[in-house]
């Protein structure tokens, strides 16, 4: 769960700006009676001379105030949050509702009977901020309460599905220390202050420790805004069994020892690291280095996951494996796993896929799998997904859907992304090893996303740069691409809100790439939370810097990566000629190539 962290009392031009350019996720205004008191006009003001952040929120911090007043507060200031640091009673916040489309926020002050009071404001209020009781005033004195009771109110606002944000007292000094609950989000005021005045220095030290632990997702399963669980009644139990299970698992040494045993002895991990210096001299800037995926058992990195969610499959007591595939490279990996641990295995796969990817549709049937064809929509891999949401629907009791991305509903994302973790993980200690530092520069390939975010992971929070390579296909001028992040809007697909390829009505666009695995028209909620963050930066690659990148590759190393990977390799040979020799990159080479022969050549003409 990411932290949120809101910076309160803003009482000039001069602190507004500092404010939103620390990137905090909540601008707060004290309307009330206070030292920092503001009006309407002065903040409304500010907002005309400088934006905010488009995922920043602007709050106003009010005590027992008219809600006609307030009503007009929120309308001149374009307030998001409305945050009730009074007496408001239940009933005042339910009429304020029915004038303002703001959420509102309830102050607790804490006292014993603090999560008592919080269970009256159940279903009314969206969010909960729980600050130290004075006698003087109603915030912004400076004081902690004991944060032992931090938990107490984390958990009641988690059973009522909304934030509970810790105020009080809060400074950079003792911020670690609160970190250590967990809460939703921080709120503070006087420790980010030097004689009266907003500190820059205060704020941008209390940004960095914060955010720099990385908690997405929520308990919501929801990365910022992205995510979620947007599906059918029938799927939600389905859906909170699974989370239990993987919760319960993910602590567990047993279910960990059989996994590794499976990734190492049947899959061949720990993948290589390989120094590419023949195409390293030939680019002739930044040294490359690959993260050998595609030397895993079935070719590619789809196995890692695939082998923990069966191993999962099995705890649930779950004999019936399903799953989707777009390049085929996941169905071969569930047709694997299935037959590994005695399961069944069906595998929805669009017409068109199965037509490019002939030879993985054998090797799907040779190893027991029922491969099904989709016919619906531009018969890909968004159809096909559909076709197994719909058979899953139908069949949730005794059928595991083994997702072969970091897409889907929650828990899918953040499970995927854990299965995957393992590339970044011994990357980090292949690299060190080798080098005794930490890559530059890490590239990886996106469709859905899960080798990216596998490899990206446990470098989240250190200091190299990421980036994600989508498929422009013919270009994304053209309408023949599968450029998500660079061309898609907001939405929801397959249970999860994203970045998704749409029309102006809503309706998804067929995605197109040469690469199979790559056309999907929407992306895993984490990679459209690390693009807005800024964390991680997404550039488009076409198909034919792709193709090059791989017959580049073949002859320079010896290596025929999947198109997918190739992507990812065009990005980087970009990359490593504008870099000095001094600079090292790092590529996930997420599979191989052998399934894409046949694309190739018909591609190059057979040349
Ligand atoms: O900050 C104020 O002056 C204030 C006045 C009236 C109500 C709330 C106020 N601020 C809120 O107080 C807490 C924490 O402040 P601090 O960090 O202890 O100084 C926070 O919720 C503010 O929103």
């Amino acid at each position: 769960m990411d932290t949120a962290l809101k910076f309160c009392g803003i009482t000039s031009f001069s602190d507004y700006c500092k404010a939103v350019d620390s990137g905090v996720d909540y601008l707060g205004f004290v309307f009330a009676p206070s030292r920092r008191q503001v009006g309407p006009e002065q903040v409304s003001g500010w907002l005309r001379q400088k934006s905010k952040h488009p995922q920043q929120k602007l709050t106003a911090v009010v005590v027992n105030e008219d809600v006609d007043v307030l009503t007009r507060i929120v309308n001149e200031c374009q307030i998001d949050v409305i945050q009730c640091h009074g007496t408001e009673s239940p009933q005042y916040i339910l009429q304020l509702k029915e004038k303002v489309s703001a959420a509102v926020f309830k102050t607790i002050h804490h006292q014993a009977d603090g999560t008592a009071i919080m269970a009256r404001y159940k279903g009314i209020v969206d969010g909960y901020v729980v600050d130290t009781k004075t006698a003087n005033e109603w915030g912004g004195s400076g004081i902690p309460f004991d944060w032992a009771a931090v938990p107490g109110y984390q958990e009641e606002a988690t059973r009522q599905r909304v934030p509970c944000l810790i105020a009080g007292g809060v400074n950079p000094q003792n911020v670690k220390e609160l970190l250590r609950y967990k809460p939703d989000g921080i709120d503070l005021s006087s420790g980010i202050e030097t004689a009266g005045e907003k500190d820059e220095g205060k704020m941008r030290a209390m940004v960095s420790t914060v955010k720099k632990s990385y908690q997405v997702p929520d308990q919501l399963g929801r990365f910022g805004e992205f995510g979620g669980k947007y599906v059918p009644e029938t799927l939600m139990y389905a859906l909170e069994e699974l989370e239990k299970a993987f919760d319960g698992v993910r602590n567990d040494e047993a279910f960990h020892q059989e996994l590794h045993r499976e990734w190492e002895s049947y899959s061949g991990r720990p993948t290589p690291l390989t120094k590419a210096e023949r195409l390293t001299d030939f680019l002739g800037g930044a040294t490359i280095y690959l993260k050998r995926e595609d030397l895993n058992h079935t070719g590619a990195h789809k196995i890692n996951n695939a082998i923990a969610q069966a191993i999962l499959a099995g705890r649930m007591g779950k004999q019936q494996i399903i799953a989707e595939t777009g390049a085929g490279q996941h169905g071969v990996a569930a047709a694997t796993v299935a037959a590994r641990f005695g399961m069944s295995c069906k595998v929805f796969m669009g017409e068109e896929d199965m037509k490019r990817q002939e030879l993985n549709v054998f090797r799907m049937r040779l190893l027991g799998a029922e491969v099904i064809k989709v016919t619906s929509g531009g018969r890909t891999l968004k159809d096909a997904t559909n076709e197994a949401i719909r058979h899953w629907v139908t069949h949730v009791n005794d059928t595991f859907y083994l997702i072969g991305s970091a897409v889907g509903p929650h828990p899918y994302p953040k499970m995927v992304r854990e299965f995957q973790a393992v590339i970044g993980r011994e990357s980090k200690a292949q690299f060190l090893a080798e080098t005794g530092s930490l890559p530059d520069e890490i590239i990886a390939c996106v469709g859905g996303g899960s080798n990216a975010i596998g490899m990206f992971y446990p470098f989240i929070e250190d200091d190299v740069r990421l980036t994600g390579v989508e498929a422009a296909g013919k270009g994304v001028e053209t309408e023949e691409h599968a450029a998500t992040l660079t061309k898609g809007k907001k939405g929801v697909l397959h249970g999860a809100l994203s970045y998704l390829l749409q029309d102006e009505g809503g309706n998804i666009i067929e995605p197109y790439s040469v690469s199979a695995g790559l056309d999907y028209p929407g992306i895993g909620p984490e990679h459209a939370y690390l693009r807005d963050t800024g964390r991680v930066n997404y550039v488009p690659v076409a198909d034919q810097e792709a193709l090059d990148a791989l017959q580049t590759l073949c002859q320079r190393e010896g290596i025929l990566p999947a198109i997918e990977s190739a992507h990812a390799l065009a990005h980087a040979f970009q990359r490593a000629k504008m870099l000095p020799k001094t600079e090292k990159i790092l590529v996930c080479l997420s599979g191989r190539g052998d399934k894409d022969v046949h694309t190739i050549q018909n591609v190059l003409g057979g040349e």
